[in-house]
């Protein structure tokens, strides 16, 4: 998996690529004796899995002549991430970029936005999707009302998905294959369970194609949603509303991407802010992971479905490989009360006892 020992033309040559990464302290710790493991795609070029659906949305545009340097100005509303991957590229490729951001993404993704070159407008969080004033909104005025405005738009572009279905999956499949089966880390040698939140739904919708087509059809794809968003199937999941302060995933509308076709997207678990934050630290704590809120929501709903059913006999069984997909990184929240709380609140260790005694 390691990156050939050569020198890349720009880092968007360092996009994807991530480590898939055994989750051995966490799993013991919930007593499964299949193999847990994570993508662990903070470590893509601009921190997030998102950059991959940013490099290929723009390198198609520009194949497509939908993209003229010095002219075009891209515009997209998006949580953060994708701008971050955008406007990385954007950068180095010339074009301007403007950014819509609901009022609720963190400051420090805006920070990234900012040095990368993007304009950046807030937009009200609790504004619905197709509202002039939500982040979808204002950016189809810009859209119309600047010369050369172009929003390459990851909620409908086939190329989301695509970029997961060419990248993310294969390198999933292909790491999986490429590890023998040992004693002490005996493996089916296949893609078991994949496990993934869900915003555009283009990574859980690509990820599963390219293992379902090409690799497992057998492979149980299951996909998490937060309390309060609308994704989940069968819709009775989604009865309870409210907001949820994890960011990135749920919507108050399904996306043109997230495929919800017969036998693709397995199954749907309902996630809380509280379970995806003991699950970050869990895996801060266990694993050395420096992961960003989604991941928890990702880890909660996958050690809620191993707890049940069909997910119970494949974490009795040795050898079977569940991979949890880890979307971005600390850098985004580093300074978010939920995770400050997290991370600095007292916890009483002889260690620090004998610290303070000193
Ligand atoms: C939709 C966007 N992000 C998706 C995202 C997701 C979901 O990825 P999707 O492929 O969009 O379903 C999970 N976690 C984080 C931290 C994310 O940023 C965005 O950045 O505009």
């Amino acid at each position: 998996m390691s990156r050939p020992a050569v020198v890349l033309d720009t880092v968007l040559d360092a996009v994807g690529n991530t480590p898939l990464i055994r989750l051995d302290r966490l799993a013991a710790k919930h007593g499964l004796k299949c193999n847990l493991l994570g993508k662990l795609e903070y470590m893509s070029a601009g921190g997030s899995v998102k950059d991959r659906i940013a490099k290929r949305m723009v390198e198609v545009a520009e194949k497509e002549g939908k993209l003229i340097p010095g002219h075009s100005v891209v515009i997209e509303p998006t949580s953060g991430n994708t701008g971050i991957g955008l406007a990385m590229a954007c950068a180095i490729k010339g074009y301007t970029v403007i950014i819509t951001l609901p009022q609720k993404m963190s400051l420090e993704k805006e920070a990234a936005l900012r040095a990368l070159g993007a304009e950046v407008v807030r937009t009200p969080t609790e504004a619905a999707w197709d509202s002039p004033e939500s982040n979808i909104g204002v950016a189809a005025r810009l859209q119309r009302e600047i010369p050369g405005g172009i929003i390459l738009d990851q909620y409908r572009n086939i190329n989301n998905p695509l970029a997961h279905e060419l990248t993310t999956g294969p390198e999933i499949i292909e790491a999986v294959k490429n590890t023998p089966s040992t004693a002490q880390h005996p493996s089916s040698g296949k893609v078991d369970v994949f496990v993934a939140g869900a915003g555009t739904g283009g990574t859980i919708s690509g990820v599963a194609k390219a293992i379902k087509k090409t690799h497992n059809p057998d492979c149980v794809v299951v996909g998490t949603d937060p309390v309060g968003s609308v994704l989940a199937l069968p819709e009775t999941l989604n009865a309870a509303t409210g907001s949820y302060i994890i960011e990135g995933i749920g919507y108050d509308f399904v996306p043109d991407v997230l495929s919800r076709e017969e036998g693709l997207i397995d199954s749907w678990v309902k996630t809380s802010d509280a379970e995806a934050f003991a699950a970050i630290k869990e895996l801060i704590r266990s694993e050395g992971m420096l992961v960003g809120g989604s991941c928890g929501s990702a880890l909660a709903g996958a050690f809620a479905w191993l707890r049940t059913g069909e997910g119970k006999k494949i974490a009795e069984t040795e050898g079977k490989n569940v991979v949890v997909l880890l979307p971005d990184g600390i850098r985004n929240y580093i300074g978010k009360d939920w995770f400050l709380k997290m991370a600095l609140e007292a916890e009483p260790s002889p260690l620090a006892q004998t610290i303070a005694g000193i």
